[in-house]
């Protein structure tokens, strides 16, 4: 992970002054999308670029130790080592960025790691996910747990009734309490975008939450009816890239929600090589949050590498 983002000031007025051009990031999302894509191996190394920013995600009532173990050896070894070797890339050590469990399958996740010999950072939701309507001593609690149990990475959900209802300063404070309840793991803020209402208000959502310390910022629980999309990230990358001329601190960006397919894993990457730049490319500053995203990805892959799509029982693990 890079420097951290440290803790400033809630600057209200900058907060207030937080004007957002609809059409403007209507248009630019459109342009994004309409990027030429890169073809053959430079598609391949597109994907596999994506693949080490995937926090690969199970977030189900029905997790269970063993499909937790599934999901760790899968990020440990995303791709078939043969179609990596047949890229010549199956030295480079290519896993995904991390795991992203729940508070209560954190333990499961550190012991299949370790027992697999990864040093693979696990992520936990917290803070009352996806809700975030627990009171704030439990939320605080529940990120403590994560982080007693072994998360190196905690993804909190903030509290939408305060953003909603203007209560930046509320918000700030809550955020700030997360952020010491993190120690030193890495914090993403979840801003649950679909629940907004506004760009001017996810605008300011993210400006509190960066200001209150967040490594990164990110769209979406998976679980609203609207998650990860093009245009409210250009609202959030915007506000990130806003913060570090001001302050000087490197904030990153996860979309999570929604995110199924290896093109639109290119797109996402597009985005922020051409609103942030490629230091935005990288695990450190870049996340995907994704359940099923390294499936399609594999299947490509897959097909670049023997010019057919695999059949179910060929990626078997995917
Ligand atoms: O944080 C990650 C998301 O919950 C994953 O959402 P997804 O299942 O739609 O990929």
């Amino acid at each position: 992970m890079s420097a951290r983002n440290p803790v400033m000031h809630l600057d209200l007025e900058w907060v207030s002054k937080v004007r957002v051009n609809t059409q403007a990031v209507l248009k630019r999302a459109q342009q994004i999308q309409g990027c030429k894509v890169a073809k053959k191996q430079w598609q391949a190394a597109w994907l596999l670029k994506a693949v080490t920013c995937i926090d690969l995600t199970t977030l189900a009532g029905d997790d269970t130790p063993s499909n937790v173990h599934r999901l760790c050896m899968k990020a440990a070894q995303p791709i078939r080592h043969d179609l990596l070797k047949s890229m010549d890339m199956h030295d480079k050590g290519i896993t995904t960025a991390a795991v992203c469990v729940y508070p209560s399958r954190v333990a499961d996740a550190v012991k299949s790691l370790k027992a697999a010999n990864s040093s693979l950072p696990v992520a936990s939701v917290a803070t009352g996910f996806p809700a975030g309507q627990t009171p704030l001593k439990t939320r605080l609690e529940e990120v403590q747990m994560a982080v007693k149990d072994g998360a190196s990475e905690i993804d909190i959900v903030i509290n939408r009734t305060l953003a909603l209802t203007g209560q930046w300063a509320a918000l700030y404070d809550e955020i700030r309490q997360f952020r010491e309840a993190c120690g030193d793991a890495h914090m993403k803020t979840i801003l649950a975008v679909g629940e907004l209402g506004t760009f001017t208000n996810v605008y300011k959502a993210s400006l509190v939450s960066m200001m209150a310390g967040s490594d990164f910022i990110k769209t979406s629980t998976g679980k609203e009816s609207v998650n990860a999309t093009y245009p409210v990230a250009i609202v959030m990358v915007r506000a990130i890239r806003d913060y570090y001329l001001r302050t000087g601190h490197k904030v990153g960006f996860k979309p999570a929600g929604g995110i199924r397919t290896a093109q639109e894993s290119v797109v996402w990457l597009t985005l922020m090589k051409e609103e942030l730049g490629d230091e935005w490319l990288s695990p450190y500053l870049f996340r995907l949050g994704a359940s099923s995203l390294l499936t399609d990805i594999e299947r490509q892959i897959y097909h670049y590498v023997t010019g057919r799509y695999p059949a179910y029982h060929e990626l078997p693990m995917a």
